[in-house]
Order: C-alpha cells, then sequence, then structure tokens
C-alpha cells in the first residue's frame, strides 16, 4: 500500500537507516517470540515513522505487523528491502497510554468484501463457498460478509440472491435452515463504483460498525473483470483497508493475457498492495487430488524413486469439458483456450508434478520449487501446437451451436476451443520426457486427469502375451481430478485359471467408495487459506512469469501468423491434429479407448 501510507522524505542516510531498522528489528523479534505482546510497546515500534522513510505495510499476524521499509536508496539501486514491523500512527487515545493487551487468543474479526457480488462467480462459487465454510464451523466465531458491486441493491435482496445457491452438505445436512438463514444474517450489500475512494470510503464506516473495536482483519475478494483489478485494489487499499489487522486482496484470473500486460497488473497492484498482500487464485490448486499429488508422490516410497526419466515415458494433463462457452463469448473470445485452461490450471498441475522435492511444506518452499521448474522448461515450438475451434453439429434432433454462432464471437474469429501441446523440462530428472497438455471446449465429455506413463518392463519375460503392442502392456498411473474423483494404476496380471491369459487391471482408490464425507469445493480451500494467511496455493509474481514467458512468444507467433484452428464438432473427441502431436513423440493419448475399462 505504498501510495496510502507513504511518508515524504527520508532524511536518514541508509547507514543510519539500516541501524535504526535492525535494532528495532531485534527487539520486535524478542517481543514477537513472547505469546503476550505490550499493546502499547509494539504500537509505538510500528508507528514510529522513522523519520519521514516510507513503509511498504502490512499484512499484520496476531497484532504484530511484519512489512518491508523501503529507502528511496535501497529502490533506487535495486536491493532487497529490509523487512520491519510497522503500522498506522499511534491514534490520540494510545498516544496517553490507553492500550490494550493483544496476545494469541485476542479476539479478531474477519470481513470478507466480495468485489463483484453481482456477478456469475460470486453467485456461482464464492458465496456458497462461504457459507459451506460456515456450515463446518471453519469461518472465525466474529466474521461478516459484504457483498459490493455497482448494481443497487438491498441487503435483503443480495441473501434472497445468494439464497438459492447454498446448500447443506449432503451426509450432514443437519440444522440446514437455521445455519442457512444465520449465515445469510451476516450478508449485507453496499453497491459502489469501483474507481471511487469515497464510495469505499463508505464501506470502511459500515465495516467497522460490524468491527465494534476489535482486531479487524479484511479480506477483499476481486470477482470482477480484470479491467477494474488495479482500481480496486487502490480503493480498497486507500479507503477500506483496515488500521489494525491484516488486509488480504484475492485477485481472479485473468491476470493478464501476455508476459507485457501481466507484468503491467502486477505492478498497477503493487502500487498498492504488497506481494504478501496479493492472494492470485488458480481455484485448480484447491482441488482435492491437485493437492494429493505431493502426498501421493512424496510419502509413497513405490512413487518417488520411479518419478523421472528412467521410468517414465511421458507425461499427460487432460481437460475436457462437455459444453461450449455459450454466455462468455465475449471474454473467452480475447483469450483462448490456452490462456484460459494451460497457462494457469495445467501449467500450475505440471509444476507441482515435476517440481524437485521442496525444503519444506512451507508456501515459500513450494513455490520456489515451482518457480525453477518452469524457468527449466524449454520455450514452446509452434510445431508442438495443435489448435481447434469446435464447430456446430446435429445429434439426435438437437443442434448444438459452433463457436462462433455466439452473437459476442465475431464470425470470422481464429480463438482456439481445442489446444493440444508438447512440452519438455530441460533438467536432468526430466530430460526428453514429453510432458502432453490436451485441454478443450464442446468435446465428448467432462474431465480432467494426469495420466502417467511409464516404460516398458527391460527383458520382459511376458512380452510375448502381449502381442505387438508393448506400449499396451505399460503400467499407467491415472490421477482423475474430476469428476468421480481417483487414482488408479494399470498393471498387468494373471487371469485365474489353469492356463496363462494375461489381462489389464485397475489398483483403484475411487474416491467415492473410499471416503463417505462430500469433497469440499476448490473455493472453499482457498478462502479458508487465504482467511488463516496460508499462501501455499497461491500464484507467487515469479511463478506468474514463468508461466507466461512460457506461453507468450508461441501466442503471438499463433496470432500474428494467423493460424486457422482446425474444425471439430460439437461434442466430438476434438481435432485430429492431436494424435499426430502425440504420435510425433510415440505417445498414444491414454483417455482415448473406446473401452470405459481401459481408460
Ligand atoms: N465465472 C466463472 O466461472 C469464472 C470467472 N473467473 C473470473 O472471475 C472474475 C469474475 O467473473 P464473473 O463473475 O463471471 O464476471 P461477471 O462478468 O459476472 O462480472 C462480475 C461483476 O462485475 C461487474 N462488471 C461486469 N462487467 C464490467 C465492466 N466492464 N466494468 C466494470 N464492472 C463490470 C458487474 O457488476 P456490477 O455491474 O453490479 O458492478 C458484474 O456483476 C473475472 O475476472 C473472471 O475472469 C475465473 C474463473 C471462472
Ligand atoms: O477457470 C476456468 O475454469 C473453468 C473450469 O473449472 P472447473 O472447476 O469447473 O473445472 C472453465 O470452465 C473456465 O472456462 C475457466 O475460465
Amino acid at each position: 500500500m505504498a501510495k496510502c501510507l507513504a511518508k515524504s522524505t527520508c532524511p536518514l542516510s541508509p547507514a543510519n537507516f539500516s541501524a535504526k531498522l535492525s535494532s528495532r528489528n531485534k527487539l520486535l523479534q524478542k517481543l514477537s517470540s513472547s505469546t503476550t505482546l505490550d499493546y502499547l510497546t509494539v504500537r509505538k515500534l510500528q508507528a514510529n515513522s522513522l523519520n519521514g522513510c516510507s513503509l511498504r505495510a502490512v499484512p499484520i499476524q496476531h497484532g504484530l505487523a511484519s512489512t518491508t521499509a523501503v529507502t528511496p536508496e535501497s529502490t533506487r539501486k535495486g536491493s532487497m528491502p529490509i523487512t520491519i514491523p510497522t503500522g498506522p500512527p499511534l491514534t490520540p487515545a494510545e498516544e496517553a497510554g490507553q492500550g490494550v493487551f493483544i496476545n494469541e487468543g485476542a479476539e479478531s474479526t474477519v470481513t470478507i468484501t466480495v468485489v463483484g457480488a453481482s456477478g456469475d462467480l460470486a453467485k456461482k462459487k464464492i458465496f456458497p463457498a462461504l457459507f459451506a465454510l460456515y456450515y463446518e464451523g471453519c469461518l472465525p466465531k466474529h466474521f461478516t460478509i459484504y457483498g459490493y458491486a455497482r448494481s443497487k441493491m438491498t441487503d435483503a435482496e443480495l441473501r434472497n440472491i445468494i439464497s438459492g445457491k447454498l446448500t447443506c452438505r449432503i451426509d450432514k445436512s443437519e440444522n440446514c435452515g437455521d445455519k442457512t438463514e444465520e449465515f445469510l444474517q451476516r450478508c449485507f450489500y453496499h453497491s459502489g463504483q469501483y474507481k471511487s475512494e469515497d464510495d469505499f470510503r463508505e464501506l470502511d464506516k459500515k465495516l467497522k460498525e460490524h468491527e465494534t473495536g476489535r482486531v479487524a482483519n479484511r479480506l477483499f475478494y476481486l470477482s470482477i473483470p480484470p479491467n477494474v483489478f488495479v482500481d480496486v485494489a487502490r480503493c480498497a487499499s486507500c479507503s477500506s483497508s483496515s488500521a489494525n489487522g491484516w488486509t488480504r486482496v484475492i485477485v481472479e484470473k485473468p491476470f493478464g493475457r501476455d508476459s507485457e500486460s501481466s507484468a503491467e497488473l502486477t505492478k498497477g497492484l503493487k502500487q498498492y498492495l504488497s506481494e504478501e498482500q496479493i492472494y492470485r487464485i488458480d481455484h485448480y490448486l484447491g482441488k482435492e487430488l491437485v493437492e494429493n499429488l505431493s502426498v501421493l508422490r512424496f510419502s509413497n516410497l513405490v512413487f518417488e524413486p520411479l518419478w523421472s526419466r528412467q521410468y517414465i515415458r511421458n507425461v499427460q494433463l487432460i481437460f475436457s469439458e462437455d459444453f461450449g462457452t455459450e454466455g462468455r463469448g465475449g471474454y473467452f473470445d480475447n483469450y483462448g483456450i490456452i490462456r484460459d485452461i494451460m497457462q494457469n490450471h495445467l501449467l500450475q498441475i505440471l509444476a507441482l508434478f515435476a517440481m524437485e522435492t521442496p525444503v519444506s511444506l512451507d508456501g515459500e518452499d513450494i513455490r520456489n520449487e515451482k518457480v525453477k521448474v518452469l524457468r527449466s522448461m524449454m520455450p514452446l515450438q509452434l510445431e508442438n501446437i495443435v489448435i481447434g475451434q469446435y464447430k456446430s453439429h446435429v445429434k439426435g434432433g438437437v443442434t448444438y451451436p459452433g463457436y462462433t454462432d455466439d452473437k459476442t464471437v465475431p464470425k470470422n474469429s481464429l480463438t482456439p476451443t481445442f489446444a493440444a501441446a508438447a512440452l519438455f523440462i530441460d533438467n536432468s530428472r526430466w530430460d526428453g520426457v514429453p510432458f502432453l497438455m490436451k485441454a478443450g471446449k464442446a468435446l465428448h465429455n467432462r474431465r480432467t486427469e494426469i495420466r502417467v506413463q511409464f516404460r516398458h518392463v527391460p527383458g520382459n519375460l511376458y512380452k510375448k502375451k502381449f502381442g505387438t503392442d508393448l506400449d499396451r502392456a505399460t503400467n499407467e498411473l491415472v490421477i482423475r481430478v474430476q469428476p468421480d474423483e481417483a487414482i488408479y494404476l494399470k498393471i498387468n496380471n494373471k487371469i485365474p485359471g489353469l492356463g496363462m491369459r494375461l489381462d489389464r487391471s485397475n489398483l483403484n482408490l475411487h474416491y467415492a467408495a473410499r471416503y463417505s464425507g462430500e469433497i469440499p469445493d476448490a473455493y472453499e480451500r482457498l478462502l479458508l487459506d487465504a482467511i488463516e494467511g496460508e499462501r501455499r496455493l497461491f500464484i507467487r509474481s515469479d511463478e506468474l512469469d514463468a508461466a507466461w514467458s512460457l506461453f507468450t512468444p508461441m501466442l503471438k507467433e499463433l496470432e500474428s501468423k494467423k493460424v486457422a484452428p482446425e474444425l471439430y464438432p460439437y461434442g466430438s473427441r476434438g481435432p485430429v491434429g492431436a494424435h499426430y502431436l502425440a504420435a510425433k513423440y510415440n505417445v498414444r493419448w491414454g483417455d482415448t479407448s473406446a473401452d470405459p475399462q481401459q481408460q
């Protein structure tokens, strides 16, 4: 929030400034290791203006603000800012010594403001996820939810809109009506413009009424189109950030449409928010089986040693939807499937899959490894990409519209609704292993899965039993992210009986059979993490840069050369070009067998 809290001049020399910071840091470190903090001492330390040197703020954890201080010197030299605690100036009451004690057990309140509350995502995902968290008892005791958007609405109207989308867990459904009503009573609405600091100041007043003097933590969820992300970050930061608690902002995708626009967005957001305050959401990271990927790999001896070019022949990341872009054509045509799904959701899965073992489960350690593997990837070549676009198709007397039949899509649009790509990681673990991605809309099914095809067994004693197709006999690990979550391993076994006939079977962890509870929606996990300050499943800015660096040159080439997508019928398996691409690397897509048993 540099712009909002910045002080004007810094009369200290860099050396004096560092010395002053360092002594404050030591004192604060000492203080922060005790569970009971003297409020006034901490606040004095936080508020100390450091002789006017500028301070960048401020997530406050347990009453202690940790943040970054930037001197004009350090900024100019591009050196790392020094981390110190800071906070707003002392209030007159605090000056007069009327402090209170803050400790780990101090009561605080969380307000979640859903900006863009009138929109599709808010209704469909965010409010239901917040309700599910409430229903499960995961929200803090004191919480308030605010909807914010330009549309005029009363609290009652907002409650009415969202109530239609709230559902209780089927497996628990006790007190459903009461819980719903309690939750709705804690939801409010404030109408305002996205660019108006005054409107956010009005919101701030309303939030304070609910916070009633407690340590106030505030989470803003930007569920709005990207053209207003920075305006809202500015208004939220300058006019309605918390004075004594943390302020965090969840930002929805798209984070730009190429390296340049993404960097511009990051720069815009960082004018008002520190990186620690920004939670870039990729909801695929909140999906149960994506979370389980690391557990599967790092806590099973049967997998981790196999996780390299030595044993893995190829990895496939497959996303398909059985519906088109109807209703979202305006947004989609500016992005296309590569930006909508591959550059974020599938690439994030790839990074988690392929990263080296992180030092710990700490968010920064994991994200460091993800960045490393992303930066080791080879530039994507145009010849390693196939694109497609769905066309109208009539089936069973029903006409399914083509992509360009949507009124919000230009008739001559070349935007891909399908893409397949072959990617490679240039490091010792993955040298030469094709990572194949495939993503498409309006295909024959809805499914997201990770397929790991293992190498052939050397000198296999049974190879004569497999006929000519030895690839069919290799092991394959399938992680079905959705729907009907499952992890299964295809193995070869003997069919019982006196002869020696071989079969392929699945060792199957089928979630619905193994676990009775409902699997939480990805947004629930991610919202809870943001409230708890857990950043592991959010995208750091250097991860984002690495992801865009990989895709931007290829996207620009596709667009400048006006590469025409291969047309495929709505409801089909997509363009045949995807098979040629895979065949170029001796790969067969694992999801193509007509026999569901063999998939
Ligand atoms: N919908 C989805 O499934 C997904 C959406 N997202 C992302 O989440 C964000 C929100 O998505 P979604 O809810 O679908 O978006 P909407 O188009 O529904 O927009 C949300 C709200 O923003 C306001 N708004 C719409 N257009 C504009 C505009 N041009 N300028 C200013 N305000 C505008 C409207 O509120 P009002 O007019 O009342 O102010 C609208 O209700 C987007 O960034 C989207 O890319 C990400 C993943 C999936
Ligand atoms: O981010 C997006 O994701 C959805 C698919 O999400 P899922 O959780 O339903 O699999 C996709 O439809 C949309 O185009 C994209 O923007």
